[in-house]
């Protein structure tokens, strides 16, 4: 089944590490062709949850379709429709930029002649080209950022997954990659992407799902999510500022932090 509109859906997704429950039933819903926050807080689950949506990480429980189709069921035919730029992104340190995506095609089975000129297109709008031949290992963390998500997008996926895209890269690339990621979804593609900074959410985003200890406490498109206040507002509200050691007291009880008298 490939004809849902639904890019994903989770039904009861769980998972527990020990005692912490980290995932507690989360039906998260991502419509095809939007663009998608996922926002919460410090240990919300939003990491764990997109693990277990790329298939990196095995729910205990509950099921997860991409595209119609059964991750963990269909894993094969999941991941040949899925990008994933994860948190803390291991990439092959000892290749060049050029030689990773070259790697990726390949592995991905896409023409040698079609990966070059993918790659060279996407070093170009990324801003790479000049450090095309530079090991991975020599890149800064804005730079692994990119070649990270050039990788991800190399064999046109239906689905990209994004875990903080944009931390640690530059304003002028940041709004590159938002203007590729637009354009990415404006042919019907879905981009989901997790992040804390509440502003870009707003700015890009036509759907949100918020996650608040395991659980999805809202979810739906922008304005529905925001209900005419600003999403740092309507967040704030919907994950009990104050709670999660977001203290609303501005750090009261720090007496002894700053300047000490003479
Ligand atoms: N491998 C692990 N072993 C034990 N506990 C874990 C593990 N991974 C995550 N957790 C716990 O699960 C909960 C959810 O963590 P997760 O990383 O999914 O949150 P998050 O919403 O992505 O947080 P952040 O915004 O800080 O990245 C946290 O309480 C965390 O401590």
């Amino acid at each position: 089944m490939t004809d849902s509109a639904e890019a994903v859906r989770t039904h009861q997704l769980f998972k527990r590490f020990g005692q912490q429950v980290a995932v507690g039933g989360v039906d998260l819903i991502v419509p095809r062709g939007s663009f998608a926050g996922l926002v919460g807080p410090n240990g919300a689950g939003k990491t764990t949850t997109l693990s277990m949506v790329t298939g990196l990480l095995r729910p205990d429980g509950g099921t997860i379709h991409i595209d119609g189709l059964d991750v963990w069921r269909d894993p094969v035919q999941v991941k040949a429709r899925i990008g994933v730029l994860p948190e803390g992104l291991r990439l092959f340190e000892r290749l060049s930029g050029r030689e990773l995506l070259s790697y990726n095609g390949q592995l991905r089975g896409i023409p040698k002649a079609e990966v070059e000129h993918r790659a060279e297109e996407l070093l170009r709008v990324m801003d790479l080209t000049e450090s095309a031949d530079k090991l991975v290992v020599d890149y800064s963390t804005g730079m692994r950022k990119k070649i990270g998500l050039a990788a991800a997008l190399l064999h046109n996926p239906r689905v990209l997954f994004l875990d903080e895209p944009f931390e640690g890269v530059d304003p002028v690339s940041a709004n590159t990659l938002t203007e590729v990621l637009r354009r990415y979804t404006h042919s019907g593609a879905t981009v989901v992407f997790s992040s804390h900074v509440m502003d870009l959410v707003e700015r890009l985003c036509d759907w949100v799902s918020v996650m608040s200890r395991g659980q999805i406490v809202a979810q739906g498109p922008l304005d529905q999510v925001r209900a005419g206040r600003s999403l740092n507002e309507a967040f704030l509200g919907l994950v009990g500022a104050g709670e999660h050691g977001h203290g609303t007291d501005g750090g009261e009880g720090l007496s002894w932090l700053g300047a000490t008298s003479a």
